[in-house]
């Protein structure tokens, strides 16, 4: 687990999310219009001629290896390439996850075309993918440490058509670094599909009240 600290404001992150969200979804956009365009394949090569001068541009100043999470002076982690929830990830639907103080992390999301799994339904993995994501932030948050999937069962009751989803998850209990945790997704017309997770805070991560202690001393530095 990377703990690399950024020394960002929350000015200066509200500052770059401002110009990477609309980038992001830009690019969101495009995955889109390649799935479900119908101009002439003349065009279609003019794109990716067009497109592959951009990602050039792009790629004359990167980052090595991948994004990482990085925390900020306050401790708050910038999963920006995560392939559920990153704001720099054009893969990502990008899921929003909204923590509530019953416990519940809940989400809603609009899965378009680059979802599909069968014709007009969702994918199977992008849903456990969600899912997935949804455990991890119960319990993470529920736990005050991050925890990663130690086991998860997923069970589709039903397709899911592509369309707005929401999600919901909450924590059923914990033992020692685990914490069981129970999550669906829903469309219109009720859960879809359901999962049940064994999330693990690893054993050499710092512990909730280490990470209380860092983050009231990282605090304490910046009000210095
Ligand atoms: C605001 C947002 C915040 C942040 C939000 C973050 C959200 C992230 C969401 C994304 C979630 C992911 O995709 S995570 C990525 C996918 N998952 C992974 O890559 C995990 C790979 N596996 C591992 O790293 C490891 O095996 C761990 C961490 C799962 C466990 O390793 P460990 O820490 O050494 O644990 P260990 O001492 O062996 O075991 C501790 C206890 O857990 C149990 N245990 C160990 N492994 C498992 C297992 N696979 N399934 C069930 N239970 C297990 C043991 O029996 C033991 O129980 P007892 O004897 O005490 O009873």
């Amino acid at each position: 687990m990377d703990f690399r600290l950024v020394d960002l404001s929350a000015d200066e992150i509200a500052a770059q999310l401002a110009v990477v969200e609309p980038l992001t979804e830009s690019v969101r956009a495009l995955i889109d219009a390649v799935i479900r365009t119908e101009v002439p394949d003349d065009d279609l090569d003019d794109a990716r001629r067009r497109i592959d001068a951009v990602t050039a541009s792009l790629r004359a100043a990167q980052k090595p290896g991948s994004y990482g999470v990085p925390f900020t002076r306050d401790f708050t982690g910038m999963p920006w390439g995560n392939a559920a929830v990153g704001v720099r990830n054009a893969i990502a639907p990008p899921l929003r996850v909204d923590h509530h103080d019953d416990g519940t992390a809940t989400a809603r999301v609009r899965l378009g075309a680059a979802y599909e799994g069968p014709a007009g339904l969702v994918h199977g993995g992008i849903s456990a993918m969600l899912l997935d994501q949804m455990l991890g932030e119960a319990a993470s948050v529920g736990n005050g440490t991050p925890c990663f999937t130690g086991t998860l069962t997923v069970k589709y009751l039903r397709p899911t058509p592509l369309g707005d989803v929401d999600l919901r998850a909450r924590t059923t209990g914990s033992e020692g670094r685990k914490v069981f945790v129970r999550a669906e997704l829903c469309d219109a017309d009720g859960p879809t599909v359901t999962a049940e997770g064994i999330m693990v805070s690893p054993r050499n991560l710092p512990s909730p009240d280490q990470i209380a202690k860092l983050r009231a001393a990282t605090a304490a530095d910046h009000d210095a």
